[in-house]
């Protein structure tokens, strides 16, 4: 049942109100900063509860986004939030407050920030751990006299497990330019985090006693009690660039300042000030915040609220869409769970995302076959690698978006050595409200061009599970699978998945003329646009091609032999599947005979965020496109859309 929020009263903003800009922040006294924290978190709950989204970890930072645009002189200075999923009160604090209850809604404002968007989003976002990269092009080009003031990156403790995050800092700090980089540490990714970084970011504020650092900025160090004048001494060196502590940000050439509450501006504020009027290098500000901060449901969330459907803002009971089938994502770590009990060389991967990808139910019956590696897509990809060099069966199950960061990987570790690494690519094709960044459209184009890698397309979930079969099966080469965000057709289920072969696609119906190949959960559309057809007379032949490679080449050639023309469809970008039936035709001459082919794919262009029914009438691939092709290329008039 669909339940319908009841208390959705916008809360009461006064000194929000007056708040059109940043600059209006300069005008407040701290006492109203503090109120408008307040404000700007109770602003945030009302627009996610009406629209869905990331709310954690925005409300983890709604102390810091006021304290940031306080002292620092946006647009000029630069504030490059990692990810960009914490930056809804960014947004309402930047001119985007008349629009934030369209968040991630077609034609409304994204969920990252968005060059596009605003000038006060400098750096766009929605893949992690790119911030400090960014921040230090940005500090450098001021060096280099571009008219650009401070670059500020402030980057997640999961976030900062990203490889990419550490190479930055390594470079910044050899650099030694005046760069600010804010560790936001709330313990958290999405999943708890992993790893020995966590471990010492912990013992780092376990040894720093905050009150220090709050002291020294107020310049009140004899007002301490004897017991902390010493550590606030010490915190005070920090502040002048001095290093004390080794930390491991010291070592890398970083002034190291914390560990600071996030949630206390008055801690906040005088350090941020004290900081942008004496740093002359690279400073990293290790800020301690709470994800879900000031929303009792967020809060109590294993996950700290990171997601949510709309809410109920008093309850925080979510909306949820009644649903028919299980979700391809389940589907997959059943299958898998599945093959793991009658094989115990089968292991699984995931980056950060157990949940997501479903191998948290893997790993609660495999705890010691299911690794979690952190958002290191790079090392998931190598370490499935090395798992399968030594005779392990690895699933490394990688939304498709997020692999396109492990692609040299895929070359070289796994395709030139062909090793049998199963990448099992949730969220393929167009995933909805996340948008571009979050596309899963070009792995089906960057896998299919590697010589000895099998790639496959569910159809619906009963297909899926015997893809999961067929990976598990497949021993000489790497092998993958791609489904997409959301639940199944609601198909009947195989009680065991069946290991399909290699490189054979199906009939799924005979027809005439026109013959359609489908590779992936397309194939709904085309029936029903078969089904429209039909009532014109021109009910096309379907396949389902299951394998962009290696093509069913027999299939295909029949296919052309007994139809006028083929049409080919797929969730993904041009250079995909259509693009290695149409290097098939061309081989075979089919042509030169002048014969008609056409390919649907996506766009050569990246789709804004909407749902993904949206996503994909944008894109020209549902129902009625099919339909219309079909009439194009039978010759027949065009139908009217609705
Ligand atoms: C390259 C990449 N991998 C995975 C993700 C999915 N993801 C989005 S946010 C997130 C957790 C980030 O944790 P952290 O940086 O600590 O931010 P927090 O949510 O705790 O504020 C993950 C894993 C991503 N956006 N990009
Ligand atoms: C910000 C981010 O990258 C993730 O939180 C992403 O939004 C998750 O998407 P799913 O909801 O498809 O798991
Ligand atoms: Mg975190």
């Amino acid at each position: 049942m669909t339940e319908t929020p009841t208390t959705q009263t916008a809360p009461k903003t006064p000194v929000l109100d007056r708040v059109t800009l940043p600059s209006d922040l300069k005008a407040l006294t701290d006492r109203e900063l503090h109120r408008l924290a307040d404000e700007l978190r109770a602003e945030t709950i009302s627009a996610v509860s009406v629209t869905g989204g990331h709310l954690g970890a925005g409300l983890g930072v709604v102390e810091l986004t006021v304290a940031l645009h306080a002292v620092f002189d946006t647009p000029r200075d630069k504030i490059i939030w990692d990810v960009g999923h914490q930056c809804y009160p960014h947004k309402i604090l930047t001119g985007r407050r008349d629009r934030i209850r369209t968040l991630r809604t077609k034609g409304g404002l994204s969920g990252f920030t968005k060059r596009s968007e605003s000038p006060y989003d400098p750096f766009g976002a929605g893949h992690s751990s790119t911030s400090i990269s960014a921040a230090t092009g940005f500090a450098m080009a001021r060096e280099l006299g571009a008219e650009t003031g401070d670059a500020i990156a402030i980057i997640g403790d999961g976030a900062l497990t990203g490889g990419m995050a550490f190479e930055a800092l390594n470079h910044a700090g050899h650099l030694g330019k005046r760069l600010f980089v804010v560790l936001n540490d709330n313990e958290m990714s999405i999943a708890p985090p992993v790893g020995a970084l966590s471990s010492y970011l912990t013992r780092l504020y376990a040894e720093g006693p905050l009150q220090d650092l709050k002291a020294v900025a107020k310049g009140a160090v004899s007002l301490l009690p004897e017991p902390f004048q010493e550590g606030a001494r010490r915190a005070k060196e920090m502040l002048k660039g001095m290093a004390v502590g080794g930390t491991l940000f010291e070592e890398l050439g970083f002034t190291y300042v914390g560990p600071v509450d996030g949630h206390d501006l008055d801690s906040l504020l005088p350090i941020l000030r004290m900081l942008k009027s004496r740093a002359r290098g690279p400073v990293l500000i290790h800020v301690l915040t709470k994800k879900g901060k000031g929303y009792a449901p967020a809060e109590s969330r294993p996950d700290g609220g990171h997601a949510t459907n709309r809410f109920d803002v008093a309850t925080g009971v979510q909306v949820k869409a009644p649903s028919n089938a299980p979700s391809y994502t389940k589907v997959f770590a059943e299958s898998l769970i599945k093959e793991a009990a009658r094989d115990d060389k089968i292991v699984a991967i995931t980056a950060a995302m157990p949940d997501g990808t479903g191998l948290n139910l893997f790993a609660e019956r495999f705890p010691r076959r299911c690794f979690d590696v952190g958002i290191a897509e790079q090392h998931a990809v190598t370490f499935s690698a090395g798992l399968a060099a030594a005779g392990m069966k690895p699933f490394c199950a990688i939304y498709s978006t997020f692999l396109q960061r492990g692609y040299d990987q895929i070359v070289h570790d796994v395709a030139i050595q062909r090793l049998p690494v199963r990448f099992a690519i949730d969220r393929a094709g167009l995933v909805g409200a996340d948008g571009a960044t979050h596309a899963g459209a070009y792995d089906i184009a960057f896998l299919a061009n590697l010589p000895g890698m099998v790639v496959m397309a569910a159809a619906d979930e009963a297909e899926l599970v015997h893809m999961v079969a067929t990976a598990a099966a497949h021993d000489t080469g790497p092998i993958a699978f791609r489904y997409p965000r959301g639940e199944g057709m609601g198909v009947d289920m195989p009680e065991e998945g069946v290991p399909l072969e290699i490189g054979r696609g199906r009939i799924v119906a005979e027809g005439g003329r026109v013959a359609i190949l489908s590779f992936g959960t397309r194939l709904a559309e085309v029936l029903k646009a078969r089904e429209a057809l039909a009532a014109r007379g021109l009910a096309p032949t379907v396949a389902d091609a299951r394998f962009a490679k290696p093509l069913d080449e027999e299939l295909i050639l029949r296919l052309v032999a007994e139809h006028e023309a083929l049409i080919t469809i797929e969730e993904g970008a041009i250079g995909g599947f259509g693009s290695q039936v149409a290097q098939l035709l061309a081989e075979h001459g089919v042509f030169d005979r002048g014969f008609k082919f056409r390919s649907m794919v996506l766009p050569d262009t990246f789709i804004d965020h909407a749902s993904a029914e949206d996503m994909y009438r944008t894109a020209q691939l549902d129902a009625a496109d099919i339909e219309a092709k079909v009439l194009e290329l039978a010759g027949a008039a065009l139908a009217k859309r609705a």
